[in-house]
């Protein structure tokens, strides 16, 4: 009696103990389950990693491939080049860049200001069947390459703030339903980022496989480590995104390797072809005043500069650091006889646009502005540009400087800054 006692003690006491393993074994197989499952996904982040990093390693700084080959579309692309663009030959890495493209290639393109980058596109745009996005920051850069495409008879528009109603329904059928004709379509960044009207159209688009080309301009402006970092171009890498298979192009005239490398992580280009143009300006002559502490002094001076170098009404541009600055040195330059206009971020749409038509047409002689103004202009007689402030950085000073080097004889080149300020950098 004593002994089934002891027997079912036992028997109880293995039952709970086989119980308790029995939940050890479960919280065991859980545990392995989800190791397994962290393991899979490890392997899978480290596969994507180094194939990401194999791609960027071959990203060559000099394309490997042949682009410089025979392609079945040479014949069309020079006709188009001669017939549409009215341009006898290439110039360095264009033909590389443009059949790069058209073999459906993403592609980052570094060449210095003036250098051509916007026939890199332009011309793919026209040769693919359908509609070419571009990205570009500026509305006065835009509203140059659109008037600079009409007078080519090339059919492009853009979508802005300032787009009027007609126009927008004539872009949005184009994009959605393939009606009417459009071939290049420019955009603000922020269009990308903030008209989800606009992402939906475009989606359509691309669904009817009529989205040819991404141009994204002035690329720099995707990096913090740029000079112009400008926060909407950071959600460009939805359009890599959503649009895989649709060739994007990338173009800077300034970036250093950390901005490269930043770029085409952000738009999503692991596997882009990459060329590198020199930024050498060999046309472009610098010269660098001190300035004088007194205000007065130094406006006489550009007064005297510009009237003494430039007696015939020829273009320049005068850079200042702030709106209020331009505004001052735009008026003190005109109450010296110089046909001097002002543009800054804060005037309205309207009167930028004035101030850029009048300066365009070569109505008045110079721009006082901040760097808002003068990125990618394009305006091929422009003489002289003045800092009558010192830039931010070297890039921008690059960048503000080479401006006038689009004009293709010898140009003048003119700093007035302290050189020991200069040094600085
Ligand atoms: N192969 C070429 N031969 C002659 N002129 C050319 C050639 N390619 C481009 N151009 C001209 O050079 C000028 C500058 O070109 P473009 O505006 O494309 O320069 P860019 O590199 O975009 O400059 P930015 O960086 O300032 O925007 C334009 O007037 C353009 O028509």
């Amino acid at each position: 009696m004593e002994d089934e006692e002891n027997i079912e003690e036992e028997l109880l006491l293995v039952e709970s103990q086989l119980n308790g393993l029995q939940d050890k074994i479960k919280t065991l197989l859980d545990q392995q389950e989800e190791l397994y499952e962290r393991q899979a996904q490890l392997k899978a982040m480290l596969e994507i990693s180094k194939t990401s990093r194999d791609a960027s390693n071959s990203a060559p700084s000099v394309a490997l491939e042949d682009w410089s080959g025979k392609f079945s579309w040479d014949s069309q692309a020079d006709d188009t080049r001669f017939n549409v663009f009215g341009i006898s030959s290439y110039r360095s890495n264009q033909r590389e860049i443009i059949n790069s493209i058209m073999s459906g290639k993403d592609v980052l393109v570094i060449m210095a200001a003036g250098g051509g980058k916007s026939l890199c596109y332009q011309l793919p745009a026209v040769l693919r069947d359908g509609i070419t996005l571009v990205v570009s920051p500026l509305l006065s850069l835009i509203q140059d390459q659109v008037m600079g495409l009409a007078a080519l008879g090339i059919p492009a528009h853009m979508l802005t703030s300032t787009t009027n109603k007609e126009i927008e329904k004539f872009i949005y059928k184009a994009l959605e339903k393939g009606e009417g004709e459009l071939k290049i379509l420019y955009v603000t960044p922020e269009k990308i980022s903030k008209s989800k009207r606009f992402m939906s159209k475009l989606e359509k688009c691309h669904h009817a496989g009529r989205l040819s080309l991404v141009a994204i301009d002035e690329a720099h402006c995707c990096s913090q480590w740029g000079h112009d970092f400008r926060p909407d171009y950071k959600n460009l890498g939805i359009l890599k995104i959503q649009f895989p298979s649709v060739p994007m192009i990338a173009l800077t005239a300034t970036a250093t390797s950390k901005v490269q490398m930043d770029l085409i992580e952000m738009l999503h280009i692991p596997r882009s072809v990459k060329f590198v143009s020199t930024v050498n300006r060999p046309n472009l002559f610098y010269r660098v005043y001190e300035k004088s502490s007194v205000g007065k002094v130094v406006i006489d001076e550009i007064a005297n500069f510009i009237s003494e170098s430039y007696p015939n009404n020829e273009s320049g541009i005068v850079y200042c650091f702030s709106r209020k600055e331009c505004e001052q040195v735009a008026k003190e330059l005109r109450g010296r006889g110089i046909s001097a206009d002002y543009y800054h971020a804060d005037m309205d749409v309207v009167a930028r646009e004035k101030v850029h038509m009048r300066w365009s047409k070569s109505k008045s002689q110079v721009i006082v502005g901040t760097v808002a103004f003068g990125m990618g202009i394009n305006k091929p007689d422009v003489r002289f540009v003045v800092h009558h402030s010192l830039s931010k950085s070297m890039e921008t000073y690059y960048q503000t400087s080479v401006t006038s080097g689009k004009w293709s004889g010898r140009e003048r080149w003119t700093a007035f800054r302290m050189c020991s300020i200069l040094s600085a950098w």
